[in-house]
């Protein structure tokens, strides 16, 4: 065996269906008296519900959790925090409340206990982006780790039909470029294979059957694995890419990393013979590129670039800021392979690796 070096993060995780209920105990198991709760607008209602199930201990609600954490938000969030007397915050929802959570935590360290409702997986990793002035950046600390992790199946069951494969693709690639990264190793190769292998089996079976509470939890554990691969593993070009799209093109999150997923993976696939293997056992598939490609397609989820806005001139833009610092990555990147990734993904082609 090759020598490896694996980094275990801490975490408290809890999963089933109905485990929202152990809420009060998790919060006095932090030692705490009083939790806000985080949630987006739309999701204001759910938030409202784990504050009467808080009782005496909820320091009440803030419903203003907006997508890449803009920093103005943060600091209405933060002055409702201290005004409240909370000593806790309880995120519930996807990747944007629960990167609020974080933003509070970096500022004021407040514990967080989240209950992730999507499969984007921030709820893993000591990764926050936030948004000032319009301009994105990303930071990586221990901080912004959340201390304790809900996994409740009944919240994913409302997650729509679109949402639930574009975040599951944002899932799935957190795991296959785990697979690749330089800081791969074998633990985690073990969870991304299972990861893997979990959700695209059950995102087809929820595209069926989307209120199954079986698939639902086969989903949402499958999601869990890819997002310990995300917090504990590396990223590389497809990540790189995606972050070029959402941040210069302004480019819908889940939906860009459903789009280039497929492409990112058959550029690098020659350079990784033993992951495309993996793969291969893990979807089922010999062609592990065109599976993710089809999973997407017959759910009706984008599967190219132009669909979602991206101007074809914005191609050779794409391809300048994408080789300034480059991510690492298993295969040499040029600008001439970025163009046949970017025209690929901005068409639409299935790929056939
Ligand atoms: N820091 C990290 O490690 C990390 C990892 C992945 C994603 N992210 C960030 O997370 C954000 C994207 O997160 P996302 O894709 O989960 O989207 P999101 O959190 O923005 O959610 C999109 C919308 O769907 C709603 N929603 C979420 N779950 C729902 C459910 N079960 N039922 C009904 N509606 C639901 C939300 O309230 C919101 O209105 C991006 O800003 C991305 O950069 C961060
Ligand atoms: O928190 C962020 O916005 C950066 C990390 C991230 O979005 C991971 C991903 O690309 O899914």
């Amino acid at each position: 065996m090759q020598n490896f070096t694996y980094t275990g993060l801490p975490a408290r995780v809890l999963f089933g269906t109905g485990t929202t209920s152990l809420l009060p105990a998790e919060v006095e198991r932090l030692a705490c008296r009083k939790a806000l709760v985080l949630t987006t607008e739309a999701q204001a209602a759910l938030g409202r519900y784990l504050c009467d199930l808080l009782g005496p201990i909820s320091a009440g609600l803030f419903p203003g959790a907006a997508m890449h954490t803009p920093v103005e938000v943060t600091d209405a969030a933060v002055i409702q925090y201290r005004d409240s007397g909370a000593d806790c915050v309880v995120s519930i929802g996807g990747g944007s409340t629960i990167g609020l959570g974080k933003a509070i935590a970096l500022r004021t360290d407040a514990p967080q206990i989240v209950l992730p409702t999507s499969y984007a997986g921030s709820e893993m990793t000591p990764i926050i982006g936030q948004t000032d002035g319009g301009k994105k950046t990303t930071q990586t600390t221990l901080k912004v780790l959340p201390e304790t992790v809900i996994y409740d199946v009944t919240h994913t069951l409302t997650l729509p039909p679109l949402m639930t494969v574009t975040s599951g693709m944002n899932a799935l690639a957190h795991a296959v470029e785990a697979l690749y990264a330089e800081e791969a190793n074998p633990v985690l190769s073990l969870m991304a294979e299972d990861g893997i292998a979990k959700l695209t089996e059950a995102l087809e079976r929820v595209r069926d059957t989307p209120q199954d509470t079986g698939a639902r939890s086969d989903a949402l554990y499958g999601a869990w694995l890819c997002a310990v691969c995300l917090g504990s593993g590396g990223v590389a070009l497809h990540h790189k890419l995606c972050h070029v799209l959402g941040g210069s093109f302004d480019l819908p999150h889940a939906e860009t990393h459903t789009v280039m997923l497929p492409h990112a993976l058959a550029y690098n696939a020659p350079a990784v013979p033993d992951v495309m293997e993996a793969l291969r056992r893990a979807t089922g598939s010999q062609t592990p590129a065109a599976a993710f490609f089809d999973i997407s397609s017959a759910a009706g989820a984008p599967t190219a670039l132009r669909d979602l806005g991206m101007p074809e001139d914005g191609i050779e833009r794409a391809v300048e800021i994408a080789l300034d610092k480059p991510y690492y990555n298993p295969r040499d990147v040029d600008a001439e392979g970025l163009r046949s990734v970017f025209r690929a993904a901005w068409q639409g082609a299935r790929p056939d690796a």
